[in-house]
């Protein structure tokens, strides 16, 4: 994926920071299937300490956490899983929400509301590295919350059904849900991001040549 001649305002590696498998394979494989990237993104399995707060402060503090223990390039993403009833709690702490109440606690919390919508938010953020202050893109999808539905591969999966698909994000094919998730949508900005900039580099370092060579 990576290559061999960089200009230098973009990083020939970037490392994916995060202790969370299933969030990795999806990264991956929303990379390899759009066009194919100037620079190669490695994993790096480090648990970083969370912030409280909104989303886009939780993304850029974790990254900058990363950035001071690698000394890389690096991206990280932090993913909300927001309740409109409950104006968008549990958000951030899903985490643990999934964790002590189960995805029966997580539809029991919406027992005496009418309104189950609900939406998945990725917050990535990404630095160039030491000194280089972190850039935040976000991707959502909306939806609503179903009793539990599908495979128990990946966390709130089989408790979230996008709106337009009768399928929980569990019960979808890995493509599908690939293609319209809130993963796929901010990673697609981030992916955009670095593209331009590597094409606005590659054209520096190709006006610099050109100009040099009339001298
Ligand atoms: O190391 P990091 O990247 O922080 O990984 P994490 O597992 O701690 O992830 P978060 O802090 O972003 O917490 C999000 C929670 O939501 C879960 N999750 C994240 N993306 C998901 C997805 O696409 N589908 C279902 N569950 C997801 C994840 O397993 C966590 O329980
Ligand atoms: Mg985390």
């Amino acid at each position: 994926m990576a290559s061999s001649a960089q200009p230098s305002s973009t990083p020939a590696t970037i490392y994916f920071a995060t202790g969370n498998k299933k969030k990795l394979e999806e990264v991956v494989h929303i990379l390899e299937n759009g066009h194919p990237l100037p620079f190669a993104v490695l994993p790096a399995k480090i648990e970083l300490p969370e912030l409280q707060g909104e989303p886009e402060e939780i993304a850029a503090e974790k990254c900058r956490l990363a950035v001071q223990a690698l000394q890389a390039p690096v991206m990280v993403e932090d993913t909300c899983l927001c309740f409109n009833a409950l104006q968008g709690l549990p958000g951030p702490y899903i985490k643990w929400f999934l964790q002590k109440l189960g995805h029966e606690g997580l539809n029991r919390l919406l027992a005496g509301w009418e309104d189950k919508s609900a939406y998945a938010q990725c917050t990535f953020a990404y630095s160039a590295g030491p000194g280089s202050e972190p850039l935040v893109f976000v991707g959502r999808t909306e939806g609503r919350i179903v009793l539990a539905r599908g495979p128990h591969d990946f966390g709130w999966d089989p408790i979230f059904e996008p709106d337009g698909f009768g399928q929980t994000y569990a019960e979808m094919d890995k493509e599908i849900k690939n293609g319209i998730s809130h993963r796929f949508r901010a990673l697609d900005k981030l992916r955009t991001h670095l593209l331009d900039g590597h094409a606005a580099a590659a054209a520096a370092t190709a006006a610099a040549a050109d100009g040099g060579s009339k001298q």
